[in-house]
């Protein structure tokens, strides 16, 4: 089958054709509409909690649509919030960027898109024996969202990651990412977030995730997100850059948007 992408011919407007989860209800990203999110007061009450581990030695790889790290951390924990009693582990995180800063990210808030958005990708191991698994399942994933602003100063974080993008240039080639890495330092120090339910955002598009999006953005630099569009999304000399990997906004239907102002 045609490879999945992000252009006129085999991207989000026709994926469902190969993936017919993509047709769904509860598919993501959404545009995030403030006036309609409830403030749900049971939100405040269970407090969202994570707890990472530093990791060194974390895998990237160029995945042809993007960089990701795989970083499947036993000792992590996501729970609380909107995930009822369930404690979900950190499985990889990925991000999404545009081919300018004017877009990139995956929700958007008011109709304002963001210049990226990093996501942190976990699964439900109270539920379930493995990733794969809970991808099947409406309540088998957990993902964080952060967006990206454009400012002067790099983030340190991300400075780790585009360090090491010149050795997986091509499709499917990998690297160790030699310094620590702690997911912790990639969100904001403001853990007000929105949440609702919904999918993956790239093919299958499972209905499997129930997203997280933080209000406050992370800053990084436009040379970080250059070096991310230095990206090719082909395996040979051939160059197609990874200039954009964002789905644009999905209705949202009659799903609820909640937020917690934490
Ligand atoms: C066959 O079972 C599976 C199980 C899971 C996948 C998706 N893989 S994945 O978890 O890396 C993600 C894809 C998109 C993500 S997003 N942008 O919504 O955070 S996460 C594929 C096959
Ligand atoms: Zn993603």
């Amino acid at each position: 089958a045609a490879e999945w992408g992000y252009s006129p011919t085999n991207g989000p407007d026709v994926w469902a054709r190969l993936f017919p989860q993509a047709g769904g209800a509860r598919q993501s990203p959404v545009d995030i509409c403030t006036s309609i999110a409830s403030s749900d007061s049971n939100l405040e009450m269970k407090k969202l909690t994570f707890a990472y581990e530093s990791q060194s030695d974390l895998r990237i790889l160029n995945t042809g649509h993007g960089w990701k790290v795989e970083a499947p951390q036993s000792g992590s924990r996501l729970e609380g919030g909107p995930l009822g009693e369930d404690i979900y582990q950190l499985e990889q995180f990925h991000c999404h960027w545009g081919e300018t800063s004017a877009e990139g990210s995956e929700h958007t808030v008011d109709g304002r898109a963001y210049a990226g958005e990093l996501h942190l990708v976990h699964w439900n191991t109270t539920k379930y024996q493995s990733f794969a698994e809970a991808a099947q399942h409406p309540d088998g994933l957990a993902v964080l969202g952060v967006f990206f602003d454009v400012g002067n100063e790099s983030n340190d974080e991300i400075e780790k990651i585009v360090s090491t993008l010149s050795e997986i240039k091509f499709k499917g080639q990998f690297t160790d990412i030699p310094d620590v890495i702690d997911p912790t330092t990639f969100l904001p120090s403001g853990l007000g977030y929105w949440t609702y339910l919904g999918s993956l955002t790239t093919p299958p598009c499972n209905e499997c995730v129930i997203w997280i999006v933080y209000k406050e953005p992370i800053t990084v630099t436009e040379e970080q997100l250059v070096q991310f569009r230095c990206l090719s999304a082909c395996s040979g000399e051939a160059e197609e850059f990874i200039v954009k990997n964002y789905r644009p906004p999905q209705p949202l239907g009659n799903r609820a948007l909640r937020e917690c102002n934490a």
